[in-house]
C-alpha cells in the first residue's frame, strides 16, 4: 500500500528557514534541454579571492572554492541499506581513533574561519551520536557559518529535531527510498518506515522549508514509485530528490540497476506535463524542477550520467579524521594524526590546502569508479 496519505498536506510560503539555493525561479525561456551540460568553474574562477574572504586553502587548481564541508559524525548506523553497505556490515574504527567532539569543533572552526559557510552532518547515521546536540550548538556558534545541515535516515529524528533546531540546525535532508513499508524493510534490512514518515512531518511542522527527501532510485525496486514521490510535492514544502545509484565498495551496484536521469525525467514528464526546470545554483548537486502549481519541488542528482563536478564546492571530514577532497577520489589524508601530535592551525592549513590543490577536475566515470577501491558509502557519508 502506498502511504502518501500519511504525510500531512501543508503548504505555507513563508518560513523561518530560507531555501539555501534559489530554486524558486523558473527558467523563462524554453525549458532547458536535459542534455545541456553547463560549465560553472569559470564563474568561480574570475577572481575568487577578491570576491570573497575565502582562504587560498579552499581554492583548488581549477578555480573551485570549497565552502561546504560535510562532516561524518559516526561510521555506525541503525539501518543497513543495501545500496550503502554490505549485509555483513563494515569494519569499524575503534573509538579512540574517532574524532572527539572537541577535535571536530577545532577542525570545523579552522575551516569556517578560512571561508567555509555550510556544514552538513552526516554519517553513518549522525543522529545516533550521543553528543549531536552539543556538536550542533558549538558549530552553529562558529562565526561565518550560515548553514548547519543534516542528512539523516529519519529513524529517530522526529523526537530529536526540536532540540536540534534550538541548537542551530537549519536545514534537513531525510532519506526515503520507498513509500511502501515492506519495500523499506527489504532495502534497509530493518523496520522503521512509519518513523521516517513521522520525521518528515515533524520537520515540516517545525518550519524547515524545503524538507529535502533523498530517494536513491534502483531499477526493479522503486522506479515504479517515482510519480508517487512527485505527488508528495503537490501540497507539501518538500523537495524530492531522485538520486542516480552510485557504486561504492561493498554495495550492490550494477549498471543494470542504474535508472538514468533521462529515464527518470521521461517518467515524470509523461505524468506531469507542466514540469518546469528551475534555475539551479552553480554549486547544486541537484537539477531542480517544479510541477506548475505544486508547493514543493522535484530534483535529480545525476552523478553518474551528467556529473556536476565543475561546480563542486564540497570537502569531507570523515569520522576517523581523514580528509577527503572528492566523494569518489580514493586519496585521503589524516587530519587527526597531526592534530594529536600538536601541529598548529597553520600546519593543518598547509595539509588541507595541499590536498585541495591535488583535487581532480571530475570523477573518472561510473565504470572506473566501480573498479576503483574506495570506502563503503557508510564511511564517507555521501
Ligand atoms: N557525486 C557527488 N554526489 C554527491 C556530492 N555531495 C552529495 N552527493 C550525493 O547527493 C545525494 C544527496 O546528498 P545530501 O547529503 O543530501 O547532500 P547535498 O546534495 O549536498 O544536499 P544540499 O546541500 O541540500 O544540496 C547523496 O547521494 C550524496 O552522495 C558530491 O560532491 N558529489
Ligand atoms: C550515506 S547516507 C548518510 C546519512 C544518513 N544515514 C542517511 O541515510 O541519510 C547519505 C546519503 O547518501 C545516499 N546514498 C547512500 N548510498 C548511495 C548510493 N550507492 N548511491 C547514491 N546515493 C547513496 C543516501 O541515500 C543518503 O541520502
Ligand atoms: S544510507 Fe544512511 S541509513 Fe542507509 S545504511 Fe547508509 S548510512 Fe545508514
Ligand atoms: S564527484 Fe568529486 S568532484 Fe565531482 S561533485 Fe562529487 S566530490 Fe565534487
Amino acid at each position: 500500500m502506498v502511504s502518501v496519505r500519511s504525510l500531512k498536506p501543508i503548504c505555507e510560503s513563508s518560513s523561518a528557514f530560507p531555501s539555501e539555493s534559489s530554486n524558486d525561479q523558473a527558467i523563462t525561456s524554453d525549458s532547458l534541454d536535459r542534455s545541456e551540460s553547463k560549465t560553472y568553474a569559470n564563474s568561480f574562477a574570475e577572481d575568487p579571492l577578491k570576491a570573497s574572504p575565502v582562504s587560498d586553502m579552499l581554492l583548488d587548481s581549477f578555480g573551485r572554492l570549497h565552502t561546504y564541508l560535510r562532516i561524518s559524525l559516526t561510521e555506525r548506523c541503525n539501518l543497513r541499506c543495501q545500496y550503502c553497505m554490505p549485509a555483513e556490515g563494515v569494519d569499524l574504527t575503534s573509538n579512540p581513533l574517532l574524532l572527539s567532539q572537541n577535535e571536530i569543533v577545532r577542525l570545523a572552526n579552522l575551516f569556517v574561519s578560512s571561508g567555509v559557510d555550510k556544514i552538513r552532518l552526516t554519517g553513518g547515521e549522525p543522529t545516533i551520536r550521543k553528543d549531536i546536540e552539543d556538536i550542533c550548538l558549538q558549530l552553529s556558534n562558529l562565526k561565518g557559518l550560515k548553514t548547519l545541515a543534516i542528512t539523516t535516515n529519519g529513524i529517530t529524528l522526529a523526537r530529536k529535531l526540536p532540540k536540534l533546531k534550538e541548537c542551530g540546525l537549519n536545514a534537513v535532508n531525510i532519506s526515503l527510498d520507498t513509500l511502501v513499508p515492506a519495500k523499506f524493510e527489504f532495502m534497509t534490512r530493518r523496520k522503521g518506515h512509519a518513523k521516517v514518515m513521522e520525521s518528515i512531518n515533524a520537520a515540516i511542522d517545525l518550519g524547515y522549508n524545503p524538507v529535502k527527501v533523498n530517494c536513491v532510485v534502483m531499477r526493479g525496486f522503486n522506479d515504479d514509485e517515482i510519480c508517487d514521490f512527485v505527488e508528495l510535492t503537490r501540497e507539501r514544502p518538500i523537495n524530492v530528490r531522485f538520486i542516480e545509484f552510485m557504486p561504492f565498495d561493498g554495495n550492490v551496484w550494477n549498471v543494470k540497476k542504474l535508472v538514468s536521469y533521462s529515464e527518470m525525467l521521461d517518467k515524470v514528464e509523461q505524468q506531469f506535463k507542466s514540469l518546469k526546470r528551475l534555475r539551479d545554483h552553480p554549486t547544486d548537486t541537484a537539477k531542480n524542477f517544479r510541477v506548475d502549481g505544486f508547493c514543493g519541488t522535484v530534483s535529480f542528482i545525476t552523478s553518474m550520467t551528467e556529473h556536476f563536478c565543475a561546480g563542486c564546492n564540497r570537502l569531507r571530514l570523515l569520522a576517523d579524521g581523514n580528509f577527503k577532497v572528492c566523494l569518489f577520489g580514493p586519496s585521503e589524508v589524516s587530519l587527526r594524526d597531526p592534530l594529536r601530535s600538536g601541529v598548529d592551525d597553520e600546519g593543518l592549513k598547509e595539509i588541507i590546502g595541499a590536498a585541495v590543490k591535488r583535487k581532480k577536475a571530475s570523477h573518472s566515470g561510473m565504470f572506473d569508479i566501480a573498479k576503483t577501491a574506495n570506502r563503503p558509502m557508510i564511511h564517507i557519508g555521501g
